[in-house]
C-alpha cells in the first residue's frame, strides 16, 4: 500500500521530469546526428538492405507493420496473386541483391532472372515502402520436397492496408500481365518433376520448343482457315461466354491415323495462342479426385491434351466394371472425365481448350462425341497434293518442279502419312534426288496396295471405298453458320469430284493400265 508520506515531493518530482527531458532531447539530438552522418555515409538501398537484414519482427514492432501472406496454392488450384507476384518481384531484381538464379530456355530472348528464396525485396509505390519475401511453408523441412507449398510475405504499414488491397495488389497483378505477354515462352507440362522452376503441384514443366506452327502444318487448307478461325474467336470472346452463361473453355478432337500431325498440330495452336500445354497420360492416374486435384492446378490460357483417348484405360466401355460407379471418386471413370469437361468442374478457370485425340475415331464412346463436348472434330488426314506443297516447301524450299504433277498423282492413289513424305524429303538436300525417292516410295506403296486388294479378291477390301465422310462432322457447333454452310458445300464439291476420279482410278487401275487421277482426296479411301 501506498501512504501520502512515502510520495516524493513536487520539487523532487520536477527536477527529476527536467533531468529526463533534458536526456531526451540529448538523446533525439544524437539520434538525429546519427541518422544524417548515416544518411551521408551509406547509401540508400545499402540501409534499406542493412535493414531488411535486421528481420521483420524488429520492424513490425517498431513501425506496427503488418504481412500478408500470399500462399502458393488456393486450395487445389494456383493461386494467381502468388504467380502475379512472384513475376512482379522479377522486375524489381536489382544491384543490391546478394542472390538471383538465372536461367534461359532456347526460345528465351533474354536471360531470365529469379528471386532467390529468403531474399527481402523492397519496393515503392506511392512513396509507400513494401518489403516482399520469399519463404516457404515449413522452412524447417529440409527434405528440399519440389511440392512443398512456397509463400510470398508481403509487409507494410498498417495504416496503409486499405491500399494495398484496393490498389497497390491490383498495380502487381497488371504489371505481371504485361511483363508475362512480353516474355512468355510457352511451357510444357506433364506429371512428375523434371529438376526444373516452374513445377505446378504434381506438374513439372519445360520450355516446348516445338517449332510448328500452322503454315508448316499439312493439313486441308479449308479445315485449317477454319481452326484458325475458331481460335481467334474463342479467345476474344470473354463477354460472350459471360453473357451466355457458358464455361470459357472449346474442346476439340483430333483424329486420324498415325504421322498425320495431330501432335503437331498441338504445338502449333500452343505457339499460335502462347498457351502452354499441359499433356495428361490418363493411363497414370487412378481415381476421379485424383484427375480433380491435377485439373484444377493447370493455369488459364492452357491446353489440356489427353492423346489416344481411344488407349486411355477402360473409358471407351461405359458398361464395363470399372465405370459403373459413375460417382465413386476412388476409380477413373469416363463420368468423371466429362464432369471436367462440361460439368461443374469444367467452370474452374478461364481460356481453357481441351483437345482429345485418336487414331480410332469409331472406337470412342458416344457420350465423348455429342455434340458441344468437342465442339470441333478434325480430320487430319493422308497426305494430299496441297499437303505435299508445304511440306515440300518446308523440307526443300521449293515451290515448283517438273516431277509435282506424277507426285500429285501418286500422292491420290495411295495412302501415305505427311510423315511418311516428310521422312522421304529429308534424305536427301539435293531437290532431283529427293523427289525421285520419293516418287520411287509412293510407287512402292501403289505396287503393295495393288497386291492386297488382288489378294483380297479385288471387290470385298475396304482400301478404295471412299468413305462417305466429309471432314467437318455434321454434329461440330460450328459458331457461324455461313462459314460452316460453305465450307461445307466446298467439302461436298470435292469429295463429289474425288469420289469420281477414284473410281476411274480403281477401274483403271484393276485392268492394269496407269490410273488417271488427278483429284485431291478429301475423303480417306480405306
Ligand atoms: N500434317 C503434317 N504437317 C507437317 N508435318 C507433319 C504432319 N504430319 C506429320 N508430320 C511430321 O511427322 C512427324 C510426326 O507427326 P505427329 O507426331 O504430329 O503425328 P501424329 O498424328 O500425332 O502421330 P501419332 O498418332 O502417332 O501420335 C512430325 O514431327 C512432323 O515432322
Amino acid at each position: 500500500m501506498y501512504s501520502i508520506k512515502s510520495m516524493p515531493s513536487t520539487s523532487s518530482v520536477l527536477s527529476a521530469y527536467t533531468t529526463f527531458t533534458a536526456s531526451a532531447m540529448l538523446v533525439r539530438t544524437v539520434i538525429k546526428e546519427v541518422q544524417t552522418l548515416t544518411n551521408q555515409i551509406i547509401p540508400k538501398p545499402i540501409q534499406e538492405l542493412i535493414l531488411s537484414k535486421l528481420g521483420g519482427f524488429v520492424r513490425n514492432q517498431a513501425t506496427s507493420q503488418m504481412t500478408i501472406i500470399i500462399d502458393e496454392f488456393n486450395g487445389y488450384s494456383m493461386n494467381q496473386l502468388y504467380e502475379a507476384s512472384e513475376i512482379y518481384l522479377r522486375t524489381k531484381i536489382n544491384p543490391s541483391f546478394n542472390r538471383v538464379k538465372v536461367s534461359k530456355s532456347p526460345k528465351e530472348k533474354s536471360l531470365s532472372l529469379t528471386i532467390n528464396k529468403g531474399e527481402k525485396i523492397i519496393d515503392e509505390f506511392e512513396g509507400i515502402r513494401f518489403i516482399w519475401e520469399i519463404t516457404s511453408k515449413d522452412d524447417k523441412d529440409l527434405s528440399h520436397d519440389a511440392t512443398k507449398n512456397r509463400v510470398i510475405e508481403l509487409s507494410f504499414d498498417k495504416k496503409y492496408m486499405e491500399l494495398v488491397l484496393n490498389t497497390y495488389l491490383s498495380h502487381v497483378m497488371e504489371t505481371s500481365d504485361v511483363f508475362r505477354e512480353k516474355n512468355k515462352v510457352v511451357k510444357l507440362y506433364a506429371l512428375g518433376h523434371f529438376g526444373g522452376e516452374g513445377n505446378r503441384g504434381a506438374w513439372g514443366s519445360t520450355s516446348l520448343d516445338h517449332p510448328a506452327t500452322f503454315d508448316k502444318i499439312a493439313m486441308d487448307p479449308i479445315l485449317k482457315q477454319s481452326l484458325i478461325d475458331d481460335l481467334d474467336r474463342f479467345v476474344r470472346r470473354r463477354d460472350f461466354y459471360r453473357r451466355v452463361g457458358k464455361a470459357w473453355k472449346r474442346g476439340y478432337l483430333l483424329y486420324g491415323p498415325p504421322g498425320t500431325g495431330k501432335s503437331s498440330l498441338i504445338a502449333a495452336m500452343a505457339n499460335y495462342l502462347k498457351f502452354n500445354v499441359y499433356d495428361l497420360e490418363l493411363a497414370s492416374i487412378s481415381s476421379n479426385s485424383k484427375l480433380r486435384n491435377l485439373l484444377v492446378s493447370t493455369s488459364n490460357r492452357s491446353i489440356l491434351v489427353i492423346e489416344d483417348i481411344d488407349c486411355s484405360v477402360e473409358l471407351q466401355d461405359r458398361q464395363s466394371s470399372r465405370i459403373l460407379d459413375h460417382n465413386n471418386s476412388s476409380q477413373l471413370t469416363l463420368s468423371g472425365l466429362l464432369n471436367f469437361i462440361d460439368g461443374l468442374w469444367s467452370s474452374c478457370g478461364d481460356e481453357r481448350i481441351i483437345v482429345f485425340t485418336t487414331n480410332h475415331k469409331e472406337r470412342l464412346d458416344s457420350a465423348l462425341l455429342r455434340p458441344g463436348r468437342m465442339d470441333m472434330h478434325i480430320h487430319m488426314s493422308y497426305c494430299t497434293p496441297s499437303g505435299f506443297r508445304i511440306l515440300v516447301s518446308n523440307y526443300l524450299g521449293i515451290n515448283d518442279h517438273d516431277l509435282f504433277p506424277e507426285i500429285d498423282e501418286l500422292i491420290t492413289e495411295v495412302q501415305a502419312t505427311p510423315a511418311e513424305i516428310a521422312e522421304e524429303l529429308m534424305k536427301s538436300e539435293d531437290t532431283d534426288v529427293a523427289l525421285e525417292g520419293l516418287i520411287k516410295f509412293l510407287e512402292r506403296k501403289k505396287t503393295e496396295s495393288v497386291e492386297g486388294e488382288t489378294e483380297d479378291g479385288g471387290g470385298g477390301d475396304n482400301k478404295w471405298k471412299v468413305r462417305e465422310e466429309i471432314d467437318i462432322d455434321e454434329n461440330v457447333n460450328v459458331v457461324d453458320d455461313h462459314d460452316h454452310d460453305q465450307r461445307k458445300a466446298e467439302k461436298k464439291r470435292i469429295l463429289m469430284r474425288d469420289q469420281a476420279g477414284l473410281r476411274q482410278a480403281r477401274s483403271t487401275w484393276l485392268c492394269g493400265a496407269e490410273p488417271v487421277c488427278g483429284a485431291e482426296p478429301v475423303g480417306r479411301i480405306f
